[in-house]
């Protein structure tokens, strides 16, 4: 089988939420009152490497704040190892942070053809491609709204129907869907199960241990920033609820 994606002793300092609420105002001031406290910073991934083969439907499993969602921010791009690589072949579809990338002041319409600019498709194919991602996120009324003007709903279920409008080779989910109103979730689903049933390889994160005991091939453990464990799911499900 192919390898498609290689994440290669990828390692990510992040600073933490104290430095995050950092202003000018209150540094200077902290200075001056002399309780200035230097900003700390955290190893959140740390000397990852695995790779995963074309079609293998793998999971990521992990106690809060052990790095999974920080591990697929680094596979998709959204953030960038401090040291180490990631290779990644084929159209990847990141499930994650849904919508983050719209421009809140343009319309639904204009996002819709902006997202088709960037990923290089003709005039013809970017309207086609609009009208099956309006139809999919029952936008059709709103395609002339400021995304602004939408509910954070109607956003996750624009972002959904535009990164799967076309099969992607690698999808990446960040836990198990929980996109819209019950109706639009069961259509989300419908669509994931018809990626997972064909060739695509997928990533998910996710604490539903059954869920990757049944839908994954093998499983990455993570803990507090480090690979423990990969293999089959079964196995690395079974050595984790041991440690627990
Ligand atoms: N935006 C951020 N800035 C700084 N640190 C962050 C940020 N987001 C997450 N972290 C830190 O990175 C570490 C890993 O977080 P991450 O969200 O990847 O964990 P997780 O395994 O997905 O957790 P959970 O199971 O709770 O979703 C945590 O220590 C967290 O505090």
């Amino acid at each position: 089988m192919a390898e498609v994606i290689r994440v290669d002793g990828v390692s990510l300092w992040r600073r933490t939420q104290e430095e995050f609420s950092y202003d000018l105002k209150k540094t200077v001031l902290s200075i001056l009152e002399g309780n200035y406290r230097k900003p700390v910073k955290k190893l959140v991934l740390n000397e990852i490497d695995f790779v995963v083969e074309s079609g293998e439907k793998v999971g990521i499993i992990g106690a809060n704040g052990s790095g999974k969602s920080t591990l697929l921010k680094v596979i998709c791009g959204i953030l960038q190892p401090t040291s180490g690589k990631v290779r990644v072949r084929g159209q990847i579809a990141p499930l994650i942070e849904l919508g983050a990338g719209f421009d809140p002041e343009i319309s639904v319409m204009d996002n819709i053809l902006l997202y088709g600019v960037l990923l290089g498709f003709s005039r013809r194919e970017i309207k086609e491609r609009a009208e099956s991602i309006l139809e999919f996120a029952e936008l059709q009324d709103y395609q002339l709204v400021p995304v602004k003007g939408l509910s954070s709903g109607m956003v996750a279920r624009l972002g959904f129907a535009i990164a799967t409008d076309v099969q992607p080779d690698i999808l990446i989910l960040d836990e198990v869907l929980s996109v819209g109103d019950e109706s639009f979730k069961n259509k989300c689903k419908r669509r994931i199960e018809k990626f997972w049933d064909g060739n695509a390889t997928v990533l998910v994160v996710s604490h539903d241990l059954s869920f990757i005991r049944q839908y994954c091939d093998r499983a990455v453990w993570l803990d507090k920033g480090k690979l423990r464990l990969m293999g089959s799911a079964d196995w690395v499900v079974d050595c984790y609820l041991d440690s627990v």
